[in-house]
């Protein structure tokens, strides 16, 4: 049984696997095996009986690599895995202070904000301290709570030297005061939150040190101060750490993580066992070359080379489009080629440095007919529907939600105005309670019939879901709540109906493997959020940004826009240190692919509503060129894409269609307001895309858009 487990392992990997109960470091480069070796040892660890389920804890990065962490492991090892703590920090975090917390300072049903509940949570301090949001935006309250919290840093022990300084800490202490009052956390609370319970709770860190014998981490160079320093309160004396990670894959310096944790892990542990594997497994060698090239330009390294036996393998393809359209039909018309040559869709990416990059590829994908998924973006449990749909199941499981209660009070509309809203704040203030309460107290002038309305409707939802499962619960929200009518009454509505159908679907699905209540369900939306899917079994492209491919692999890889600015990217290019950081950012793309990568670039691009002309990434100067093979070096650019180069030139228009719209021709919408044409497909039953002035860009229907021709 055991001698099985290590059998597919390398000298050095089943070193590593079979250790003794003691601390130690796996440090290898990508695709060497590190994630293979973590899980092998936790099942090596369970089936020699050296320790039971219930005494390891393994954390890791995403919801994605946890999944996935348990699946390998579980085809092992055949074993119930309830009882094991396998997740990210924030959810193991959210595990231990539901169990505890009374002792954290929590009600029962603590709510968990997420990044967009947050920041409505700040404006609403911002307000109430009259301060002007011009000069304090609430994203930079935001990420200056955020990164104190992150340092383990508390409003109460901020210094004030001037006035911003003043101003701050002043937002984050009723911002602290607020969240308390109203029972909720945000993500970077849930961590310290954890951390203080264990730091001011010495039986119950004994009791956790006595449980988990072993701590496995995997993607240790990411780790933040909090992060480790929470660790070094769960691993006691007679606890062992396995951290494995690798210093040049470490991508979130900007967020806080600290690749010092390697070093201070060594010291302060007193690591003897300090494993390094230099195998790569994943890559044919041309990719490795390159990986390998580009990771040697940094000088701030700990120094490692990996080697693999397997062969060259094909060359790189770089492609050179003109624009970013061009960019995209090579891109999906390689695709289609792939999955023609029996590639399976969800064994390739497309992988690009910033989010909004996306736009374009998916638009590509959608049009070709090409099944794709986005990780990342506009989540399924971020849409706006379903978190009207959720702040309704807040409300259910806790009326005093304060953050649930402003968002659906008026959604769908029911005459309750912002005069009203105001009223019901500052009365809450003045009498320091919930926003509920005052609602319930009524009182309210004229408006206090329409709140008594809503008083009511939350009450009966309360009375008619209570003890019904999970599913049927979240069916008659949606019914009573009116947003089924709302969204059936609304002609764009059709897509946010099917999604909130979607949430039914999800809540039977949770209750199938966890437990029946509303509060943990509302946990697994804030927490999980990203990992929902519609059609999971669908085999589909995979869309992401390189950050959240960090530890997949892929057979093949399309990185995209390798261009300065976008990647590297412009913030980063005049600090040396936020450079080395994109250039180990590229070692990450690089080594996710197995067989073929595509690096592509486009002359010009379209990004926030702005054309931008750049030169290439210098990354791809960086690759040896024996590896490359350019596709279209010094091509003559073919009519094809001259046609698409004109959507960015509205100077010269496409021949006018059946609808009589132009590219270039200036338009005015009844809602998006004044815009230049700039693309289209189909006629008059087709879509237009409209650079809005306002808005931005947008695909519409021809058909309902209802544009008019504005004379320039
Ligand atoms: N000894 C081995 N024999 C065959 N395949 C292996 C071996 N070790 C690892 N692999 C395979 O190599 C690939 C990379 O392994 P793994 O994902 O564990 O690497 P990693 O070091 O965690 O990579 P990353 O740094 O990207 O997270 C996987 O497909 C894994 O199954
Ligand atoms: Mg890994």
């Amino acid at each position: 049984m055991n001698a099985s487990l290590t059998a597919n392992l390398n000298p050095q990997q089943a070193a590593a696997v079979e250790l003794p109960a003691e601390h130690a470091l796996i440090l290898a480069g990508a695709g060497s095996g590190k994630t293979r070796v973590l899980t092998t040892r936790m099942a090596w660890l369970l089936s020699t009986g050296q320790v039971s389920p219930a005494g390891i804890l393994a954390v890791t990065f995403t919801n994605k690599a946890a999944k996935e962490m348990l699946a390998r492991m579980t085809a092992m090892l055949p074993l119930n895995p309830r009882g094991l703590w396998i997740g990210t920090f924030h959810g193991l975090c959210n595990r231990m202070l539901r169990l505890h917390h009374r002792d954290a300072g929590l009600p029962e049903q603590f709510a968990i904000l997420d990044s967009q509940d947050q920041l409505s949570a700040i404006k609403r301090v911002l307000k109430l301290l009259n301060i002007d949001d011009e000069r304090y935006p609430a994203k930079s309250c935001q990420h200056f709570i955020n990164g104190n919290k992150e340092a383990g840093i508390r409003s109460a022990a901020l210094q004030i030297w001037d006035e911003h300084s003043r101003v701050m800490k002043a937002v984050y202490e009723e911002y602290e005061r607020q969240c308390q009052r109203e029972g909720v956390v945000d993500f970077a609370e849930l961590l310290l939150r954890c951390y203080e319970l264990l730091n001011g709770n010495a039986s119950l860190r004994a009791h956790y040190q006595q449980r988990f014998r072993h701590v496995l981490v995997d993607e240790f160079q990411d780790t933040n101060t909090l992060q480790y320093a929470w660790l070094k309160l769960l691993v006691g004396p007679e606890s062992a750490m396995f951290a494995v990670g690798d210093d040049d894959q470490s991508i979130y310096a900007f967020r806080g993580a600290n690749v010092g944790n390697m070093h201070d892990f060594q010291r302060d542990f007193a690591v003897k066992h300090v494993i390094r594997l230099e195998q790569n497994y994943r890559s044919h060698s041309n990719i490795l070359t390159a990986a390998n090239a580009v990771i040697s330009c940094n000088r701030n390294r700990l120094g490692k080379q990996l080697w693999t036996d397997s062969e060259d393998g094909e060359l790189l393809r770089v492609f050179e489009g003109l624009s970013d359209f061009d960019e995209c039909e090579f891109v999906v018309g390689e695709v289609q080629a792939l999955i023609r040559d029996g590639v399976p869709a969800n064994d390739i990416a497309i992988l690009y440095r910033s989010n909004a990059q996306s736009r374009v590829l998916e638009h590509g994908l959608f049009t070709a007919g090409v099944p794709y998924r986005v990780y990342g973006g506009l989540r399924f449990f971020e849409r706006q529907e379903i978190k009207h749909a959720l702040a309704y199941l807040r409300l259910i499981a806790s009326p005093e939600d304060d953050n649930a209660l402003l968002r659906v009070i008026n959604f769908p509309t029911r005459g309750i105005g912002a005069r009203t809203v105001d009223t019901l704040q500052e009365n809450a203030r003045l009498a320091g309670t919930s926003l509920w309460q005052v609602a319930c107290s009524g009182g309210l002038g004229r408006s206090g019939a329409a709140v008594g309305k809503f008083v009511q409707l939350v009450e009966v939802m309360r009375t008619q879901t209570q003890g019904l499962p999970l599913p049927e619960v979240v069916a008659i929200m949606l019914e009573l709540s009116g947003l089924t009518a709302h969204y059936r009454a609304d002609k764009d509505g059709e897509d946010r109906l099917e999604n909130l159908g979607e949430l039914v679907t999800a809540a039977a699905a949770f209750i199938a493997e966890d437990e029946n209540t509303i509060v943990a369900f509302l946990s697994h939306a804030s927490l999980e959020a990203g990992d929902h899917q519609a059609n999971a079994q669908q085999d589909a492209i995979q869309l992401m940004t390189v950050h959240a491919a960090k530890g997949l692999e892929f057979h093949s890889v399309f990185l995209t826009g390798l261009e300065e600015g976008l990647f590297p990217h412009e913030n980063s290019m005049s600090d040396p240190k936020a450079l080395e950081e994109e250039r180990r950012l590229m070692y990450v793309a690089i080594t996710r692919a197995r067989r073929r990568l595509y690096l592509s670039l486009a002359q010009s691009r379209m990004l926030h509503g702005q054309t931008r002309y750049a030169p290439g990434s210098r990354f791809l100067g960086e690759i040896p060129p024996e590896v490359l093979r350019y596709l279209n070096r010094g091509y003559a650019p073919q009519t094809a894409y001259i046609s698409k180069q004109e959507t960015h030139t509205p100077s010269t228009p496409k021949a006018a269609p059946e609808h009589g719209l132009a590219i270039g021709m200036t338009v005015q919408h009844h809602r998006f307001g004044v815009g230049v044409v700039t693309d289209y497909e189909g006629g008059a039953n087709g879509n237009v895309q409209v650079n809005f002035a306002e808005h931005g860009s947008k695909w519409l229907a021809v058909a309902y858009a209802k544009l008019q021709a504005v004379s320039n």
